[in-house]
């Protein structure tokens, strides 16, 4: 396949499930090595896009191809990996046997204990999949979506139950298959997972597409910043000032957003000439986020012009 064929992609997209619009004109497209964040508040859509590309729901209008073809094709099944939210697995198999079993449905597929070893299951793989932890059985589904050396991963929430060793264990994981050449979609709510592992960003609302970029260019559309200091002043007052979005006490320091940063700076250093620690940073993913997704409600709950 040429390299100029997005391996995903939706074409003025729309969707919907009776009155429920849960896509609207959605148009994506993921292209190799990249790790694509799907991010959006519930309902926003996420799920039913994820379930377009895989080929389990149809769309009203638009179109929907993987690698170029149907999602529906096998051949362009054989060329993904899919973790979703609620893998229903036969319970009595160890892990060894799903590993062996599902890597069969693949034409080249890593090996048993190379995809265990790469999820960090291969200590596992004699045990049944039902006896394990949640965590486990998180770490299990991630090693079966791998283990068909897939040139797309579909990661659906893949973190949640997992304490945070195990994150970072899977994050290093994710790192490690996009530096072997393998695209993933990634859908979160934890927005610091889409910061440590996103090389573009996707924020859906209401069943749009409202922000799409890098993590750092999603930052700069917003004109909070953060900024954090050591001061007498106490986080009641603080919090009070116009110039604060939002305030709160992080360790011994006071951390604020803010729209203006300077006039908070000068209204800070008048109040406190005891003031220090203090460091000013662009916000983070959480606040463009946030930001992003309360002007998409607000855009939402406008009456249509006529
Ligand atoms: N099978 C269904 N029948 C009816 N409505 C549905 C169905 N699946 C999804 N919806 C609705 O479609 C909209 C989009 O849902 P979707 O699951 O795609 O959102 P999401 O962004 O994945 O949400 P979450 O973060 O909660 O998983 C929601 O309003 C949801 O209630």
């Amino acid at each position: 396949m040429s390299d100029d064929i997005p391996l995903a992609r939706l074409r003025g997209v729309h969707k919907r499930y009776g009155n429920v619009q849960a896509l609207a004109g959605v148009d994506l497209q993921l292209h190799g090595g990249e790790l694509l964040a799907l991010l959006g508040p519930n309902g926003a859509g996420k799920s039913t896009a994820i379930g377009l590309l895989l080929g389990l729901l149809r769309a009203d209008a638009g179109s929907v191809e993987l690698f170029g073809r149907d999602p529906q094709d096998l051949a362009a099944r054989r060329g993904i990996g899919v973790m979703l939210q609620d893998a229903a697995l036969p319970p009595t198999l160890t892990v060894g046997e799903l590993l062996r079993l599902t890597a069969s449905y693949y034409p080249s597929p890593r090996g048993v204990v190379q995809s265990a070893e790469l999820a960090g299951v291969a200590d596992l793989l004699r045990r049944p999949y039902a006896k394990l932890s949640g965590g486990q059985q998180r770490r299990v589904q991630f090693a079966l979506a791998l283990c068909g050396r897939p040139r797309l991963l579909f990661l659906d929430e893949p973190t949640v139950g997992m304490d945070i060793q195990a994150r970072q264990r899977l994050w290093g994981a994710i790192r490690a298959l996009v530096a072997d050449g393998c695209a993933v979609v990634l859908t979160t709510h934890y927005l610091e997972e889409a910061e440590a592992l996103a090389s573009r960003v996707c924020v859906m609302a209401h069943g749009r597409i409202i922000s799409e970029g890098s993590v750092d260019a999603l930052r700069a559309r917003v004109a909070l910043k953060r900024v954090l200091c050591r001061s007498r002043l106490d986080l009641a007052t603080v919090a009070a000032w116009g110039e604060v979005a939002e305030a709160r006490t992080e360790g011994d320091r006071l951390w604020m957003s803010t729209p203006h940063a300077e006039r908070l700076l000068r209204r800070l250093l008048a109040a406190d000439d005891q003031l220090d620690a203090l460091e000013v940073q662009a916000a983070g993913l959480a606040e463009a986020f946030t930001e992003l997704t309360e002007a998409a409600d607000a855009a939402a709950s406008q009456p249509e012009a006529a």
